[in-house]
C-alpha cells in the first residue's frame, strides 16, 4: 500500500517552502501532500529557477506518488504577502492552520503520517499576543499535543545511530528543575519505552538517563534533584521492568563507551541533550513527537531566514523525515 504522508511547509518567509520545491525534484514511493499556499510554492520555484508542477489534492483518490517535477498539494491561503527571509505576523495563522489541517487530516485517517518544515515560534508568539512567561505557541511538539488531547508527549531527536529523548522541552531554563518531577519522568519514561517497542522495533530498549546537576548532583553535593526525584523515579520504573541507566553525568554520558551499549538516551532539558545531537548530525537527524495518537516528524533544524530564497538550504534533514515517518507508519 502507497504510504500518503502530509508535509506542512511552515513559516512562509524561511525555507520551508524552499525544501517542499526541493522535494518536487525527484519521485518517491510515497504520496507527499504538501499543505500551503500553492501560489507561495510557485513563487518560491520561481526565485530558486526550479521546474514545479502543481498537482491539487483530493482525498477522496487513492493514494498515488507525484511524478519527477510535480507535487501534491493541499492549499491554505496565506494573508499576506511574502517576501523570504522577512517574517511577518499577519502570516502566523495561515501557517496555524496548515498544522490544523495537517493534524485533523491525520485523525481522520486522510494521511498516515505528518512531517513538518520548520515554524518560527517568535513571529507567531507576536502575532498572537504572548509572552516569554507564558507563550501561547511553545512549538510544534505542545501544539500537536494539544490539538490531539493527550496530556503528554515526548520529544526525541534521532540520527540513524542517536536518539535524544528529552524529559521538558521548551521550556525558559530557570523553570526546568521545578518541571523535573517524578511523575513526568515516569510518564516521559513509560512513553518512550513504549513507542521505541512500537515505532522502532526495539523489543526491551535501554536508555541512558542524565541526571540534572552537574556530575549528576556528585552524591547530592552539587544539587538533590538525582536523590530525591530522578532515582527513586527511575528505580519505581525498573520494577515495571524499563530497562534505564542512570541517572549518569550527562557530560560523559553521550560518549562512545556508554553509548555502543544503549538503544535511546534521555536528556533532562532541551539544551542538555540537543546539542549533542546536532553537533553529531545536523542535517541528518529527524524530530520525532512520541505519545501522540498520530505519527509526526520533522526536520532538526529552524526556519533559517538567511537561507530562503537563495537555494542553499540543504534538505537532508527532510528527507530524513520522511523516511523516518514512513518507516513508523510501516510498522502499524
Ligand atoms: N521544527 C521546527 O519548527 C523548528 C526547529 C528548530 C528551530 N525552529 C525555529 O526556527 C527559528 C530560527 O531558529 P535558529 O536560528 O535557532 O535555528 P536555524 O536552524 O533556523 O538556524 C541555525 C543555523 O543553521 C543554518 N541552517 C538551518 N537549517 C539549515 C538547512 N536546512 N540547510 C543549511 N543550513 C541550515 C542557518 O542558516 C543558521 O546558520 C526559531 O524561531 C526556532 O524556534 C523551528
Ligand atoms: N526543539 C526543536 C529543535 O531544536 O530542533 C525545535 O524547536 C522544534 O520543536 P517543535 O517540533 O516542537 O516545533
Amino acid at each position: 500500500m502507497t504510504i500518503r504522508l502530509a508535509i506542512t511547509a511552515g513559516e512562509p518567509a524561511g525555507i520551508g517552502p524552499d525544501l517542499c520545491v526541493q522535494l518536487a525534484q525527484q519521485a518517491y514511493a510515497q504520496q507527499l501532500v504538501v499543505i500551503a499556499d500553492p501560489l507561495l510554492l510557485q513563487q518560491r520555484a520561481q526565485q530558486l529557477r526550479l521546474p514545479l508542477e502543481i498537482l491539487e489534492f483530493s482525498p477522496a483518490c487513492p493514494a498515488t506518488p507525484a511524478a519527477e517535477g510535480q507535487l501534491w498539494v493541499a492549499p491554505v491561503a496565506l494573508q499576506s504577502e511574502v517576501v523570504a527571509g522577512q517574517l511577518n505576523p499577519d502570516n502566523s495563522h495561515y501557517v496555524l492552520a496548515t498544522l490544523r489541517l495537517a493534524a485533523q487530516g491525520c485523525l481522520d485517517g486522510q494521511w498516515q503520517g505528518i512531517v513538518t518544515a520548520p515554524v518560527h515560534k517568535g513571529v507567531i508568539n507576536d502575532a498572537l499576543g504572548s509572552n516569554s512567561d507564558s507563550p501561547v505557541f511553545s512549538g510544534h511538539t505542545e501544539y500537536f499535543r494539544d490539538y490531539c488531547g493527550v496530556p503528554e508527549v515526548v520529544m526525541m531527536l534521532a540520527t540513524s545511530d542517536l536518539k535524544v529523548a528529552l524529559v521538558t522541552t521548551h521550556l525558559p531554563l530557570r523553570q526546568v528543575a521545578d518541571a523535573i518531577t517524578a511523575d513526568r519522568i515516569q510518564r516521559v519514561s513509560r512513553i518512550l519505552h513504549r513507542d521505541l517497542q512500537t515505532y522502532f522495533g526495539l523489543p526491551q530498549p535501554r536508555i541512558l538517563v542524565a541526571g540534572l546537576n552537574p556530575h549528576a548532583g556528585e552524591d547530592g553535593h552539587l544539587g538533590r534533584e538525582e536523590l530525591d526525584i530522578i532515582n527513586p523515579a527511575l528505580e519505581s520504573l525498573r520494577q515495571e521492568g524499563i530497562n534505564l541507566v542512570g541517572p549518569l553525568p550527562a557530560d560523559t554520558l553521550y560518549t562512545p563507551k556508554l553509548l555502543d551499549q544503549a538503544d535511546a538516551t534521555l536528556a533532562m532539558y532541551h539544551d542538555q541533550g540537543l546539542p549533542v545531537l546536532k553537533f553529531h548530525g545536523f542535517g541528518r537527524a529527524a524530530n520525532i513527537t512520541l505519545g501522540l495518537p498520530i505519527i509526526r516528524t520533522s526536520v532538526d533544524h529552524g526556519t533559517a531566514l538567511d537561507l530562503a530564497g537563495t537555494g542553499q538550504a540543504d534538505p537532508g534533514s527532510l528527507y530524513t523525515a520522511i523516511d523516518v515517518a514512513s518507516q513508523m507508519a510501516s510498522h502499524l
